[in-house]
């Protein structure tokens, strides 16, 4: 390892056997190990010194190291957690992880196996401190550094390798398709390919679905037929991610569920079925559970696709992430130029933090590319993220005809009305207009969600939107 004297490791350990030879061992390698034998001093140790990573056990005389790690880990920030376990075994891990514990060693294990571990989260330390550093560091994986998301981390890297399906679950907007995108990445299906299916884009017709997702034989006349490749056949030994998951028509879910359990699928026309090699991600804003109780989804499909469940936290759940997304966000829109050109006023971060953020990680990339966009200054403050809030609006731009929804509408001062010459009526149909393209803004466009964010049926939604000349997308 390079850099060894760089590194330390807070070694939480009551066995003073393994505690001695951890020690040694570790020194030798260079490695500056802090030792303590019980969760107070490790809690002690920990409030005034950081090191590059925790070593902690499991069972400690006066508390359980996973009751220490999580009354410790909102404090821990990014240092990274490993557990020494005899116990358990995987179920406990899961549970530490979705904790936040970033890694597990069962006892015994090999030194080496530990300064691995260590020199890789040394590497990950550096990539985040290297505002140029590459996927790994902060500009790759913004928006890691709450628990539930370092413990999904976690669990990303431990199933990354496996090939069992994986279902994810969250609200519109906060991260699924990212994370899907992150399996794929992180394991050596990398270089195969990611296909995407969009099952509420497939076509209503089943023969015609079929063909998208299973592909065609016999295409064209006589010898020139040939066969034409579905979704499935392309996402070959790679990933088949199949995102809106629960509007997928009964007939599809009877075909997937083949997919799933056989691993064969028959293209439209074949006789003989073809071997499926890739890995299956789903992900749904629905509940799929409660969707099988009202037999709207099948539940051994269900059953089939959760082997592993990731659920992923709406942004409200995780404020520690908010300011490096929004900063990363600001760094995208800007081109790499957010501390030259634009920066957040204080406002605008408490502003930030303080929303509860109804459309997820979309709706803050939204905002912040509107406010760059529109923002007066350099200093991006409140009322440039959130301009439905100040008193003064838009004027209804007659010459400009229906404003797209999902598309900003400007906030900027010189289009905004002269105070008095607003009737009452156009006033509300102003802000009427601003909300209701702004909710649909964060929900993506989507009628249905945008409807029921706003407390009115769709119907309504879309009546509404007519008068007011909005435009769906
Ligand atoms: N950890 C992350 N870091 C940076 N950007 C992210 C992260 N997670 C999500 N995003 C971005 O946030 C936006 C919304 O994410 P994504 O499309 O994955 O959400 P989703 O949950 O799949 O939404 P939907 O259910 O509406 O399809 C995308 O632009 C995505 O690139």
């Amino acid at each position: 390892m390079n850099q060894e004297a760089a590194l330390s490791v807070a070694l939480i350990e009551d066995d003073a056997v393994l505690g001695r030879s951890l020690v040694q061992r570790l020194r030798l390698a260079g490695v500056a190990t802090h030792w303590v034998r019980s969760a107070a001093e490790g809690e002690a140790l920990l409030r005034r010194h950081r090191p590059t990573m925790v070593l902690c056990d499991i069972r400690l005389p006066d508390e359980s190291g996973e009751a220490l790690i999580a009354r410790l880990m909102p404090e821990l920030g990014t240092t990274p957690v490993v557990v020494m376990t005899a116990y358990g075994g995987i179920e406990q891990a899961v549970r530490l992880m979705r904790l936040g514990v970033d890694d597990y060693l069962a006892k015994p294990f090999p030194v080496q196996q530990l300064l691995h571990k260590l020199s890789g989260f040394a590497e990950l330390q550096r990539a985040r401190a290297d505002p140029e550093a590459g996927a790994a560091g902060a500009q790759g994986m913004p928006g890691w550094r709450s628990p539930p998301m370092r413990a999904l981390h976690s669990l990303l890297g431990r199933t990354a390798e496996t090939g069992v399906p994986v279902l994810i679950t969250g609200e519109s907007g906060a991260g699924k398709g990212y994370m899907a995108r992150m399996l794929h990445d992180m394991g050596s299906r990398a270089q195969e390919p990611f296909v995407v299916v969009d099952c509420a884009a497939l076509p209503a017709e089943l023969a015609q679905a079929e063909a998208v997702l299973l592909g065609q034989e016999g295409v064209g006349q006589g010898s020139a037929a040939e066969e034409v490749p579905g979704l499935v056949g392309q996402a070959g030994a790679g990933t088949l991610f199949l995102d809106e998951i629960a509007e997928l028509s009964t007939a599809l879910q009877a075909r997937l569920l083949r997919l799933v359990e056989e691993q064969v699928f028959l293209p439209v026309g074949a006789r003989r079925p073809r071997p499926f090699r890739a890995r299956i991600v789903a992900a749904t804003h629905a509940d799929l559970r409660s969707m099988t109780t009202r037999s709207s989804f099948r539940q051994d499909l269900w059953f089939r696709l959760s082997v592993l469940d990731l659920i992923v936290p709406p942004l409200r759940d995780r404020p520690e992430d908010i300011d490096e997304l929004a900063c990363y966000f600001l760094r995208r829109v800007t081109g790499g130029r957010a501390e030259t050109s634009f920066n957040f006023a204080a406002d605008g971060l408490a502003a930030l933090r303080a929303h509860s953020w109804p459309g997820n990680l979309r709706e803050l990339r939204n905002r912040i590319e509107r406010a760059a966009l529109f923002a007066a200054t350099s200093q991006i403050g409140a009322a440039d993220l959130f301009p439905e809030r100040s008193r003064s609006g838009e004027p209804p731009d007659a010459a400009a005809g229906p404003h797209p929804v999902g598309q900003p509408m400007s906030s900027n001062s010189s289009d905004s009305i002269e105070e008095g010459r607003q009737s009452l009526a156009e006033a509300r149909d102003l802000a009427e207009r601003q909300h209701i393209s702004l909710v649909l803004a964060e929900h993506g466009g989507r009628l249905g969600d945008a409807a029921r964010a706003l407390g009115v049926s769709r119907t309504t939604l879309w009546d509404r939107m007519r008068r007011l000349g909005l435009k769906a997308r």
